[in-house]
C-alpha cells in the first residue's frame, strides 16, 4: 500500500476507513435528535439580552448568537483560507506552522496526543494562540495561503469584541461584579480550525468525542452539522444557522458559577458527502490565575462544590486525555458523582 500522510484532510477519495480509526462498537455513537436549540439576537435591547442569556445558558450551557457583529463577510473569508490551509500538501503545512519557537502555532491530526492514541479521531487542526500581543505572534503563523496572517487577525480582533460583550452580559446577568471576567479571567484565548473531512463510513469513526471544554466559553462557527450537544440525556443535533455563532460554557465557568451553570457536553459526528470545517474561539484564563467559586455563589446553604486550582494545574489535568465528565469532576468537584 502507498504510505499515506497523518493528514486526513490529504487522502482525498479514500475509500475505506483504515483499521486504526475504527472505533469498538460499544464506543461509536449512539443516535442523536433534531430539536431546535436556542438563538439569540444581540441586537435586542440590553435588559432583553441580560434576562434571554442568562435563561438560556442556565438551562443549555449553549446557544447559537445571530447579529453578533463579526460581518459575514470575513466570516466567509476565514472559511475559505482555513479550507485553502487544510488542502496544502501536509509538507507545506508543517513547514508553513514550524516557525513558532513555543510551538503554540502548529497543525496536528487527531487529537495532540496522536502518539498514544489507539484509535484516531477523524479530523485534522490548525490552532494559533492569540495573546498577549497579537501582532508579535502573527510573525510566527503560516505565510500560506498568502492572506492567512491578515485574514486570521482581523477576525480575531472582531471575535475577541464579541466574547467580551458576552463576558459582560454573563458576569452582569449572574450577579457577579462588573468587569469580572475582565483581564486575567479570559487574556489566554486560541483560535482552532478543525477540518472534517468526508468519511467513507461515518458510523465505525469519531470526529470529536464526547467532553466539555475546559475554558471558560467557547465560540464555534460551523459550515455543515456535525455537533451535536448532550443535553437530558440526548443527543442534540445542531442545525447550523446561517451566520450563527456558537457559544457555550466550559469547566472554568462552571467553577466559577459554583455549579449554577453547567460546562455543555459536546461531540462531533463525522459524514460521508462533505468535508465540514469549524472555527473556534476558545477563551482561556492565564495560567497563574486560581479557578475557584466565586463568593458571589457560596453561602452556608451552598459549599464550594469545587476545588481551588491554578488553571495550569486544571487545563493539564482535563487535556491529558479528554475526560468524560465523571472523571473530570472527580478531579475539580469535592462531590461524589
Ligand atoms: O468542531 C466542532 O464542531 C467542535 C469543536 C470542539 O468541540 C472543540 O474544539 O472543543
Ligand atoms: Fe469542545
Amino acid at each position: 500500500m502507498m504510505s499515506r500522510t497523518k493528514f486526513v484532510s490529504n487522502w482525498g477519495g479514500v475509500v475505506s476507513v483504515p483499521e486504526t480509526y475504527v472505533y469498538p462498537p460499544e464506543k461509536r455513537f449512539g443516535i442523536s435528535v433534531k430539536k431546535s436549540i436556542p438563538v439569540i439576537d444581540w441586537s435586542d435591547d440590553r435588559a432583553l439580552l441580560l434576562k434571554r442569556v442568562h435563561d438560556v445558558t442556565q438551562e443549555f450551557g449553549f446557544v447559537q448568537v445571530i447579529n453578533h457583529g463579526v460581518p459575514k463577510t470575513l466570516v466567509e473569508e476565514m472559511m475559505k483560507i482555513m479550507k485553502e490551509f487544510h488542502g496544502m500538501s501536509a509538507e507545506d503545512k508543517e513547514r508553513e506552522c514550524s516557525k513558532d519557537p513555543d510551538k503554540s502555532c502548529k497543525v496536528y491530526t487527531s487529537s495532540q496526543n496522536y502518539e498514544n492514541e489507539q484509535i484516531h479521531l477523524w479530523k485534522d487542526t490548525f490552532k494559533l494562540r492569540c495573546h498577549p500581543n497579537l501582532d508579535k505572534n502573527l510573525e510566527f503563523w503560516p505565510q500560506n495561503p498568502p492572506k492567512l496572517r491578515e485574514v486570521v487577525k482581523a477576525y480575531i480582533v472582531m471575535i475577541e469584541k464579541f466574547a467580551s460583550e458576552i463576558l459582560e452580559v454573563l458576569s452582569e446577568g449572574l450577579g457577579l461584579e462588573k468587569g469580572y471576567f475582565r483581564g486575567e479571567m479570559s487574556k489566554n484565548p486560541e483560535f482552532l480550525a478543525h477540518h472534517y473531512p468526508p468519511c467513507p463510513n461515518p458510523s465505525l469513526t469519531v470526529g470529536l468525542s464526547q467532553h466539555a471544554d475546559p475554558t471558560l466559553i467557547t465560540i464555534l462557527f460551523q459550515d455543515v452539522n456535525g455537533l451535536q450537544f448532550l443535553k437530558d440525556g440526548q443527543w442534540i443535533d445542531v442545525d447550523p444557522l446561517p451566520d450563527a455563532f456558537l457559544v457555550n460554557l466550559g469547566y472554568v465557568f462552571e467553577v466559577i458559577s459554583n455549579g449554577k451553570l453547567k460546562a455543555a457536553e459536546h461531540r462531533v459526528v463525522t459524514n460521508s458527502t462533505t468535508s465540514r470545517q469549524t472555527l473556534v474561539y476558545v477563551v482561556y484564563p492565564e495560567n497563574d490565575v486560581t479557578i475557584e467559586p466565586s463568593k458571589c455563589f457560596i453561602n452556608e446553604a451552598n459549599p464550594p462544590h469545587y476545588r481551588s486550582l491554578e488553571f495550569k494545574d486544571f487545563y493539564n489535568k482535563l487535556m491529558s486525555k479528554p475526560p468524560d465528565r465523571k472523571t473530570a469532576m472527580e478531579f475539580i468537584s469535592f462531590d461524589q458523582l
